[in-house]
């Protein structure tokens, strides 16, 4: 094809140069101080690190080998490829970058940039509810991001404020903080034509077609950044139930609402945002480019609103 090489086509030529996935293998800790655990998941847990040579601090993301295909322990090897695979192929400053694998008997042992500024979700909790600057500054952010991976066919599969983490340092009175995304053991690519349904999520933030077990492709994550939307301008989650069969039951249906109280003083710009992405139709729902072009983020302003 003869014209501007798009960022998908030196996408698709980065891809042919490259080989097998090397791992290192030994032991981490001759290359690297093991230090406190930061998180954990059900088979992984993450470390941060401190390479010996340089001194540089790294998040390391330790995940549980299938060792048996019959067994319900850890992860199969091909599915922990597929995220190396992603973080390798991705490259953006609000994503966190790989720097290397390593292949031990139990675990293979992911060592990630490290960011240190604590997740999104504490963030909130430290602040019940966001003011619309703050929320539009993070999901602007969360968009241009997503817009970037869309590009790329790529999807991330597992929005939620837990995998938004926040940079160190000080935000502006009524800014937002820097962020980057994290998590990326869900992430698929989309291309055309590939159904794509099998798949987990977290029940308050999938969308209705994962659901209904309709193919899913990128149009998913932008559901998702609606309920982070959501959540950040109320301090309540939209569709959670008591349990995860009503919380999908209220999905299905769009059982959702703007509750007076929990959205005192918030726009009709910040809902008319929201349901955008809550539109149950993938192929109506806005997309992340449409999503950086509507008045709710472009009202943004990074040194925050003089108060
Ligand atoms: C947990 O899975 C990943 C974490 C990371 C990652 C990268 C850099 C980094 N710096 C700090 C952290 C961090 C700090 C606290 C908790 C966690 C993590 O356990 N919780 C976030 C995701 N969670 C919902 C599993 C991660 N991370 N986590 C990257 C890819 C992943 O698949």
């Amino acid at each position: 094809r003869v014209g501007p090489q798009t960022l998908l086509d030196k996408h698709e030529a980065k891809k042919e140069q490259k080989g097998k996935y090397p791992y290192r293998t030994g032991a981490i800790e001759e290359d690297y101080e093991v230090g406190q655990d930061l998180g954990a998941g059900q088979f992984a847990v993450v470390k941060r690190v401190r390479h010996r040579k340089t001194g540089k601090f790294y998040a390391a993301k330790y995940i549980r080998k299938r060792k048996v295909k019959t067994s319900r322990r850890g992860v199969p090897q091909e599915e922990i490829e597929k995220e190396i695979a992603v973080l390798q192929d991705l490259d953006h400053p609000r994503i966190v970058k790989l720097r290397e694998s390593w292949n031990t008997a139990n675990e293979i042992i992911l060592v990630l940039e490290l960011v240190s500024g604590g997740e999104l979700f504490d963030y909130l909790a430290e602040r019940e509810q966001l003011t619309e600057n703050e929320a539009a500054g993070i999901i602007k952010q969360v968009l241009e991001t997503i817009s970037y991976m869309h590009e790329l066919k790529i999807a991330h599969f597992d929005l939620k404020p837990e995998n938004v983490m926040c940079l160190p340092g000080n935000v502006p009175a009524g800014g937002a903080p820097k962020i980057k995304l994290v998590d990326f053991g869900l992430s698929q690519r989309c291309d055309l034509g590939i159904e794509v349904t099998a798949m987990h999520g977290t029940p308050e933030f999938v969308a209705p077609e994962v659901l209904a077990f309709e193919p899913i492709g990128l149009e998913a994550d932008l559901w998702s950044i609606g309920v982070i939307t959501y959540i950040l301008l109320s301090g309540c989650s939209p569709f959670q139930g008591d349990d995860k069969a009503e919380t999908f039951q209220r999905i299905a249906q769009m059982d959702y609402s703007f509750d007076d109280e929990d959205f005192a003083g918030v726009s009709q710009d910040a809902k008319d945002f929201i349901e955008m992405l809550f539109t149950r139709n993938p192929l109506e729902r806005a997309t992340a480019k449409d999503c950086l072009k509507s008045s709710w983020i472009k009202r943004f302003t990074p040194e925050g609103v003089a108060i």
